[in-house]
């Protein structure tokens, strides 16, 4: 397929490289001038294991290309919107360059050509898009990214799971995502088709529920040091359980990733130095700020507010 990534940073460029070493048609698509010339270069312009490698053996095959100019992305069937939702002052993800990308995109793309978010984004946002979208004649999805940093060439390539998010009865948007996705789901990657809302409501709720389980060893970290108990085996031990799992139970300074705190704010736990340990974030403010996330709002209810 002929697909555009649309916004090249973190997730951006791994996922233009993966999909291009797929033998899919690649241009990448960024306002970052310096950033698109050492791509161009095949350099990563963050350090990501073998992704400097990775990048210079695939744009050696000609289906990867990198471009500030972003009339390129017109022959795309698919365009990805990778562009940051960074946390603004209240809390909330900041949709500009969500906007400002598919604003600038829209004058670009060819009707029955398919937009798929990427970014992490409160509930309603690809709602809101789809109006905007629609007199092209593309359409919406959401496929919300999971990778880690580090990992994030494997995570791409072999996920744990795909999900996308489509409008009511969209079945082009599914086929059309398979195609794209065709190799993860013949080496038997599951895949999920949801509405666009439950989509961007899953990655919230992995976030969140990742948050709360670095959260809730934190706090169990200040009990064990309170009666000189050891947490890493307590950790152990409770892992053991396949219920609670081992991962994401490492005691340490709290959650400090960017997704992580989007979507609680500060983090978790003050240094052990900042003594005598405070209580764990309580529910009612893990509530709130997954709202927050959710509704792109720190005040309003998920429903009421979501654009
Ligand atoms: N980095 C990660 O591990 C993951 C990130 N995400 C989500 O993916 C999104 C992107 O995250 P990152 O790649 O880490 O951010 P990033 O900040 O590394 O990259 C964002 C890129 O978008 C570009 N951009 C901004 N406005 C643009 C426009 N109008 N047109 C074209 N390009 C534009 C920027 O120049 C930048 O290169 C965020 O919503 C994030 O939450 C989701 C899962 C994992
Ligand atoms: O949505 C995203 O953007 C990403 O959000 C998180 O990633 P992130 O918030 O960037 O950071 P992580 O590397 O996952 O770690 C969060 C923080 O928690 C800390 N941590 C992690 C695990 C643990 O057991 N204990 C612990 O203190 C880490 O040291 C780090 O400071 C998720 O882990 C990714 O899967 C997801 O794609």
């Amino acid at each position: 397929m002929i697909i555009s990534v649309i916004g090249c940073g973190y997730l951006g460029a791994v996922h233009a490289v993966a999909m291009a070493s797929l033998g899919h048609q690649v241009i990448g698509v960024d306002v970052d001038g310096e950033k698109v010339a050492r791509l161009s270069a095949g350099r990563a312009p963050f350090f990501e294991p073998g992704l400097d490698e990775f990048l210079t053996q695939v744009m050696a095959t000609g289906r990867l290309t990198f471009s500030t100019d972003m009339a390129q992305i017109h022959p795309a069937e698919v365009h990805f919107v990778a562009v940051g939702t960074p946390q603004s002052a209240t809390g909330a993800a900041d949709l500009q360059y969500v906007d400002a990308a598919v604003d600038a995109a829209l004058p670009h793309v060819v009707a029955g050509s398919l937009f798929v978010g990427k970014s992490t984004v409160p509930v309603g946002t690809a709602d809101r898009l789809a109006t905007a979208i629609s007199p092209s004649g593309a359409r919406v999805a959401w496929n919300p990214e999971f990778l880690r940093e580090g990992h994030a060439i494997q995570d791409t390539l072999r996920p744990d799971r795909i999900v996308y998010g489509v409008g009511t009865g969209d079945e082009e948007s599914v086929r059309m995502l398979d195609a794209v996705y065709a190799d993860a789901l013949a080496h038997g990657v599951p895949r999920m088709v949801t509405d666009l809302r439950t989509a961007e409501l899953v990655k919230v709720a992995a976030n969140a529920f990742l948050a709360t389980k670095i959260s809730f060893i934190n706090a169990m970290a200040e009990v064990a040091e309170t009666v000189d108990a050891d947490v890493v085996a307590l950790a152990d031990a409770i892992g053991q359980d396949a219920r609670i799992g081992r991962r994401f139970l490492d005691a340490g300074v709290g959650f400090g990733g960017g997704a992580c705190r989007r979507t609680f704010g500060r983090s978790s736990r003050a240094p052990r130095s900042s003594a005598p340990a405070r209580p764990p974030p309580s529910s009612e403010r893990s509530i709130g700020s997954i709202r927050a996330a959710v509704s792109g709002s720190s005040t309003s209810s998920p429903r009421s507010s979501a654009t």
